[in-house]
C-alpha cells in the first residue's frame, strides 16, 4: 500500500470509554478502511507462569506489555507492512495461540491504558486523545463489565482495583495525559470530540 497509514493513540483509565471512542469512529468513517487494536493484545505471554502466579501480576504497571513488540508493529503500519496482534484471553490471563492479521489500513486507531508512557510509542502516534473520565465512573463500569465480559466477581474486581489498578493509573497514566493533543471529557460519547476528531482525520487523510 503506498499511502501512509495514520496511527491514532486513545489512553486513559481502564474502562475510562477509550474501546467506545475507538469504535464509535470506526462506525462514522463507514465507507473507509479504519481500524482497532488493543493495547491489550501486548500483554506478555504467561505461559510459563501456574495459573495462581498469573492472578498476581500488575497488569497496570508498564512492565507486564510487550511494548517492545507493540513498537516494531506501529513501525512496521507505517512501513506499509501487515502485522499479526496477538490475541488475549483474559479470563486464561494470557495471549492464545491465535493471531489477528491487521493490513496497514488508511487509519489505525490504537486503544490502552500504558499507550503514553514509553516515549517511543507514544511518538508513533500521528494524534493522541486522553479520555478524562472520573475514576469513580470508571470503577463502576469496570465492575459490570469485568463480571459480565472478563470472567471476574465483584470481590476480585474491588481488591485487583486498590492492589493495583488505581495505585498505578496515579503513577502512571495520569501523569501521560500531558502527551495527549486533544482530553477529552464525557467520554465515548462525546459527539462534539467525535466530529472535531473525524475532522482532523480526514484532512491528514487526505
Ligand atoms: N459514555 C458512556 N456512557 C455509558 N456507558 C459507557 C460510556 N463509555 C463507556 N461505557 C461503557 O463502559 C464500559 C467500559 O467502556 P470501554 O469503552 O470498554 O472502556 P475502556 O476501553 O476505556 O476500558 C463498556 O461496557 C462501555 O459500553
Ligand atoms: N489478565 C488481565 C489483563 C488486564 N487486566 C486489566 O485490564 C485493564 C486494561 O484494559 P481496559 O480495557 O480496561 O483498558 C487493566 O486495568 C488491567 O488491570 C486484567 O484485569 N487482567
Amino acid at each position: 500500500m503506498s499511502q501512509k497509514t495514520i496511527l491514532v493513540g486513545v489512553a486513559g483509565a481502564s474502562a475510562s470509554g477509550k474501546s467506545l471512542l475507538a469504535e464509535t469512529l470506526i462506525k462514522e468513517f463507514a465507507s473507509e478502511h479504519v481500524c482497532m487494536i488493543s493495547e491489550d493484545s501486548y500483554y506478555k505471554d504467561q505461559t510459563h507462569l501456574t495459573m495462581d502466579e498469573r492472578v498476581k501480576t500488575n497488569y497496570d504497571h508498564p512492565e507486564s506489555m510487550d511494548h517492545d513488540l507493540l513498537l516494531e508493529h506501529l513501525k512496521m503500519l507505517k512501513n506499509g507492512e501487515s502485522i499479526e496482534v496477538p490475541e488475549y484471553d483474559y479470563s486464561d490471563h494470557n495471549r492464545t495461540k491465535n493471531t489477528r492479521h491487521v493490513e496497514p489500513a488508511k487509519v489505525i486507531i490504537f486503544e490502552g491504558i500504558l499507550l503514553f508512557v514509553n516515549p517511543a510509542i507514544r511518538e508513533a502516534f500521528d494524534l493522541r486523545f486522553y479520555m478524562d473520565t472520573p475514576l469513580d465512573i470508571c470503577l463502576t463500569r469496570r465492575l459490570q463489565r469485568d463480571i459480565v465480559s472478563r470472567g471476574r466477581d465483584m470481590d476480585s474486581v474491588i481488591s485487583q482495583y486498590m492492589a493495583t489498578v488505581r495505585p498505578m493509573f496515579m503513577q502512571f497514566i495520569e501523569p501521560s495525559r500531558q502527551h495527549a493533543d486533544l482530553i477529552i471529557p464525557r467520554g465515548g460519547k462525546n459527539q462534539i470530540a467525535i466530529d472535531l476528531i473525524k475532522t482532523k482525520i480526514h484532512s491528514l487523510v487526505n
